[in-house]
């Protein structure tokens, strides 16, 4: 098996200097412009695996890439055995630019800051409409996650069989989210997924759900070859199913975008969500906060929101959900 470290590649090569020529050596290593690019499916215990070309390949992380974490989204530079044959193992030397970094502190408590899918543009939060009853702080939690790294939230509201969804959607109606509505007694028609498609199509989306919403079920129906490609990175992590820690790319048929399944994330800790950037989000209320005093948490007795609303500017209820988000930020009991 060839090992990491243990044999001279590209980056290792140093150019030794010449006998006639006195220009000094340079330490600098070459910028593996030979490397090929990948994308990052799943990492389980430093093992990455990617998809360059046509091909999955198993790769580690070269020690120049020091403590920088690659994770699901990375793009990055390949270099090695590419073959994705069995027992080969090639080197991550590059992690491109990321366009969006999702977040999260496993804990309130933890201090440590976990990038958990880099490169999605959108966030499907998935939520039962019954069976589990719907939690809508955790919803507003994954909202405010999303508002914070930039990705555009889309409302998954699954088992439409059980429970309607107009109450629930209500709430949301202020915020502008878009969503969609499932039921799986319907997924035997290829036609009844075509709406939340239709909402993935060219895009990176990032799943995340608490558990038994009927994620795993309107994956699967989403990505038919789900079942192959997961025993496929199983065979090469060598861990069973249920065990997956690491959130895992699915690519949707006909390379219509890809879905970013996050068995780990149902919930988000938002220690450290900006307000600032949440109200990113908000346009219409963003420009009043210019008369914010500094680091104004937006629901304080100084903050501008208010006068801002108050003078026909922006929507109340804008401002409403806008400080639910916000106070989501506080765990309680039940997140
Ligand atoms: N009535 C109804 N049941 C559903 C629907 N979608 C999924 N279920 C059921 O809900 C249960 C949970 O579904 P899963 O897809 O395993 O849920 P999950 O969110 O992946 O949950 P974990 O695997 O625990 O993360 C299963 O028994 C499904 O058959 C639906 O639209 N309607
Ligand atoms: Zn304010």
């Amino acid at each position: 098996m060839r090992r990491y470290g243990k044999h001279t590649d590209e980056d290792d090569v140093r150019v030794r200097p010449s006998r006639h020529g006195s220009r000094p050596r340079t330490h600098r290593r070459p910028a593996h412009e030979d490397a090929a690019e990948g994308f990052v499916l799943t990492v389980d215990r430093g093992r990455i695996t990617c998809l360059v070309g046509e091909v999955t390949v198993t790769a580690m992380k070269a020690r120049e890439l020091g403590r920088k974490a690659v994770v699901v989204g990375d793009r990055v530079a390949v270099v090695g055995d590419l073959s994705g044959k069995r027992d080969t193992l090639a080197r991550i030397v590059r992690v491109e630019e990321r366009t969006s970094v999702l977040r999260r502190t496993a804990d309130d408590d933890d201090p440590y800051e976990r990038v958990v899918v880099a490169n999605a543009d959108q966030l499907a939060v998935v939520t039962a409409l019954a069976d589990p009853e719907p939690r809508p702080r955790l919803i507003d939690r994954c909202l405010v996650a999303a508002y914070d790294a930039g990705l555009e939230p889309l409302l998954i509201l699954t088992k439409a069989d059980l429970a309607p969804a107009g109450p629930l959607l209500e709430t949301y109606a202020p915020l502008g989210v878009r969503h969609v509505v499932t039921s799986a007694e319907r997924f035997e028609d290829a036609a009844s997924v075509e709406p939340v498609r239709e909402l993935l199509d060219g895009r990176i989306t990032a799943f995340v759900g608490h558990s038994g919403v009927g994620k795993t079920t309107l994956v699967n129906a989403l990505v038919p070859e789900r079942q192959r490609a997961t025993g496929h990175v199983n065979a090469v992590t060598g861990r069973g199913r249920h065990t997956t820690v690491s959130a895992l790319a699915l690519p949707l048929p006909d390379a219509a975008g890809w879905v970013i399944d996050t068995p780990g994330v149902r919930s988000f800790g938002l220690n450290h969500i900006d307000p600032s950037r949440v109200i990113h989000a908000f346009p219409d209320l963003e420009p009043g906060a210019e008369g914010c005093p500094r680091a104004c948490s937006h629901d304080e007795p100084d903050c501008a929101l208010d006068a801002w609303v108050a003078d026909g500017h922006a929507d109340p209820a804008r401002l409403y959900s806008l400080r639910r988000l916000l106070a989501t930020r506080e765990r309680t009991a039940g997140d």
